[in-house]
């Protein structure tokens, strides 16, 4: 973004072109085209007070032109507003994304933007953060002109063609705000319901409400002070810390690294130009919907004639719905179909995502080495299977990766990509740039059960089934995990997803049982404690909304909406009674505690292990595939944010109560960092490779 500056006649270009590199900003100095630089809050302050530095080039009585080109975001675009005339490259992109890092636009763009363009569409730039392109800009009226050429040149044709004209009318904050159609508390009423709905617990697009009314409501001076007191409640806010926290994990995951050396800066991608999907299950036909909508062209296999009929129904519905949304035409030509694995035998890529049996995915996995090229990558979405057994099939198990969608995976941000002991350093590359092409976060994990995030998990579930055991209910759990910031908890998911899923894992791995029902093993398995009650529901054909009854009741077979169960409360206490469980009252801290601590406790073990490179891998993955509040960073950030030595104490606490249960029995690497003075998140990489090379 660059600014003029007026000097008698001439017109003197500032020198911040978009091109330039981009100054970082504490908070008061001047911003880059991407805003203020964020890993500068927090320190003492430089440079030009930002605000007076506005407020003087709005005030000057030179026209100010702004010739915006690349990005002109946040700090960038406010600076911008203070300008009488705004040009912009037609590549540009304008935004105030503030709100996605827990702030408001507090350089005056929560006050200056309503008065420009009307409240309903600040309101909606300032609360989604969307950026805009240039020509949006223009309709909008953000922008004046937009131009093909160099846009400095027509920045200065443009001051030249305005100087003389007087000033007054293009200093924004003078303006009133546009009057909108209709009750404007109304509206204020109805808009702050919805982002309240929405916002789950954030605070910062609430805030963001109130600045842009602050802008209807009040005069500018008055206004800049309301954006003011509102940025500092939110500049000091855990909330904004978490965001801006994870905004540099996002970047940090894609520089991945593995315990053997291999790195992303070392590691060419091969070239993907088509990819097959082997299977059109759910899990299937959202992979393949996603690649056609990156682009690639993608042929589908499934061998079961009806499946794959249904199937190119479903998936063509899925393209149109998207494109539709996106004002796109639906990729439908990307698409091709067959009943015949030869289909696949020019593929640059394949990913199967057939039914989880390790058996079924070995022959797949036999087959596909036969008939695809050699040097084709063969992906594997499996959840929780081992993919070095799968790599062990194949003629080139260097090129075995796994590939792990989350559903809908059309949807989810994650892609987990799973490398084993063989898998080489290329094809990870490989899988970790597909993704990115694809629009998801993808984070490279090692092979172990679970991977990264069903692994943990299994520990956060597990405390829930306790929690119902001694006491709770699960609307009690539910309540407090939805409190904390999840979407629905655990028990409402579990209904969603299908008891049957997690009762087949259970299965398979020996731990649901049949015919032992009573008696002290009830509760018992590979020598800890257990709880059947999952299994219990199960054997009752209680699989959740599907049946229309699971944890919760939900009046038919299909029915969305969870209403308590008083079938369920009578199961619980006779469950009790049954196994000698004498209930006790139990408060949402309680069950935030087992189950996140426990959560973190297995997330502490993975990074021990070498299965996640750092505390930001993790993040990533909780934040981005298991709907763990934005706004709370992931759980390892959280547990910083807890403070280490607190769930240290906590877990040792819990551990102590239910010596039972090894998921609460404290990490060493916790207890070292904690003995290590508990450093800031950002060094736990640091501190874990010195302790691992201690040991
Ligand atoms: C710009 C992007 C869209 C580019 O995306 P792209 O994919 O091309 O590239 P990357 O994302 O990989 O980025 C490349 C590289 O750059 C780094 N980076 C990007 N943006 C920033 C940034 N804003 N700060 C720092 N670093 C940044 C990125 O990390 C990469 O580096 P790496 O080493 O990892 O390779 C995309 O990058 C993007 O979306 N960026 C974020 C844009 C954004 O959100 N900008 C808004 C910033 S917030 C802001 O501007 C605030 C303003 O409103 C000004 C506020 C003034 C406050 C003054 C008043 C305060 C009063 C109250 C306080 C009182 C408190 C008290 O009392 O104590």
């Amino acid at each position: 973004m660059g600014g003029f500056c007026g000097n008698k006649n001439i017109l003197a270009p500032k020198k911040c072109s978009g091109e330039a590199r981009h100054r970082g900003l504490t908070q008061n100095s001047a911003p880059g085209p991407k805003g203020a630089d964020i890993k500068e809050f927090g320190d003492s302050e430089s440079g030009p007070p930002l605000i007076p530095m506005i407020h003087a080039i709005e005030a000057g009585n030179k026209p100010m032109v702004a010739a915006i080109e690349g990005f002109a975001l946040g700090g960038g675009l406010e600076l911008a507003l203070g300008c009488h005339y705004r040009i912009a490259h037609s590549k540009a992109r304008l935004g105030l994304p503030e709100v996605t890092l827990g702030l408001l636009p507090a350089a005056g763009g929560s006050q200056r933007l309503p008065r420009l363009i009307g409240v309903p569409a600040a309101l909606d730039l300032i609360i989604t953060g969307r950026h805009v392109t240039a020509a949006e800009a223009l309709q909008l009226g953000i922008v004046d002109q937009v131009t093909d050429h160099h846009t400095v040149d027509a920045a200065v044709k443009f001051a030249l063609s305005v100087a003389g004209r007087p000033l007054d009318a293009r200093r924004i904050s003078s303006y009133s705000c546009p009057p909108v159609s209709g009750d404007l508390d109304a509206l204020f009423e109805e808009v702050m319901r919805k982002v309240r709905r929405g916002a789950r617990g954030a605070i910062a697009p609430v805030a963001c409400v109130q600045a842009v009314r602050a802008a209807a409501t009040l005069p500018y001076a008055r206004g800049m002070e309301r954006e003011r007191e509102l940025m500092a409640t939110l500049f000091t806010s855990g909330q904004a810390r978490a965001l801006q926290y994870s905004f540099f994990a996002q970047r940090a995951v894609s520089r991945w690294s593995t315990p053997s050396g291999a790195r992303w800066d070392a590691s060419a991608p091969k070239p993907v130009r088509k990819v097959a999907v082997i299977g059109l299950g759910t899990m299937g036909r959202g992979i393949a919907v996603a690649l056609a909508q990156a682009g690639f062209p993608v042929v589908s296999v499934e061998t079961q004639e009806k499946q794959l009929t249904e199937a190119k129904r479903a998936v063509s519905q899925m393209l149109e719905r998207g494109a539709k949304r996106r004002g796109v035409a639906a990729p439908l030509d990307k698409m091709s179909y067959s009943s015949n694995i030869q289909a696949v035998a020019d593929v640059d890529l394949v990913i199967e995502a057939v039914f989880e049996d390790m058996g079924l995915k070995k022959k797949i996995f036999q087959q596909l080495s036969a008939v695809c090229k050699p040097d084709a990558l063969l992906c594997t979405n499996t959840s929780s299977l081992d993919v070095d057994q799968l790599a062990s099939q194949t003629r080139n198990p260097e090129l075995v990766v796994g590939m792990h969608f989350f559903a809908p995976a059309h949807v989810m941000k994650l892609l987990e990509v799973v490398y084993g002991p063989r898998s080489s350093p290329q094809a990870l590359a490989t899988a970790m740039q597909l993704g990115k092409k694809m629009g998801k976060v993808s984070v490279a994990v090692g092979n172990c059960p679970g991977f990264v995030g069903n692994r943990m998990l299994k520990a956060y579930v597990e405390q829930a089934f306790f929690l119902l055991e001694e006491g709770a209910t699960p609307e009690l759990v539910d309540s407090a995990l939805e409190e904390f910031g999840f979407s629905m908890g655990f028990f409402k998911v579990s209904d969603l997803s299908g008891l049957d899923v997690g009762w087949k894992v259970r299965k398979e791995d020996g731990l649901a049982l049949p015919g032992v029902s009573t008696g002290p093993s009830a509760r018992i398995r590979q020598g800890r404690r257990y709880s059947p009650l999952g299994d219990l529901l199960c054997q009752r054909g209680r699989f959740g909304q599907k049946t229309g009854s699971g944890w919760y009741q939900y009046g038919k077979p299909g029915g969305r909406v969870a209403t308590p169960d008083p079938w369920l409360h009578s199961f619980l206490e006779e469950y009790r009674a049954q196994h000698g469980l004498v209930p006790r009252r139990i408060d949402p801290q309680e069950v935030l505690e087992r189950c996140l601590y426990a959560l973190i406790n297995e997330g502490f073990r993975i990074l021990e292990d070498g299965i996640a490179a750092g505390p930001e891998d993790i993040d990533c993955i909780y934040v981005f595939g298991y709907g763990w509040p934005h706004y709370r960073g992931g759980p390892m950030f959280y547990a910083a944010m807890v403070g280490l030595p607190k769930v240290l104490e906590r877990l040792e606490h819990y551990y102590r109560a239910h010596p039972d249960v090894p998921d609460l029995q404290p990490c060493s690497l916790l207890r070292r960092l904690v003995a290590s003075g508990s450093p800031p998140v950002q060094k736990w990489k640091e501190a874990i490779k010195k302790l691992h090379s201690q040991l």
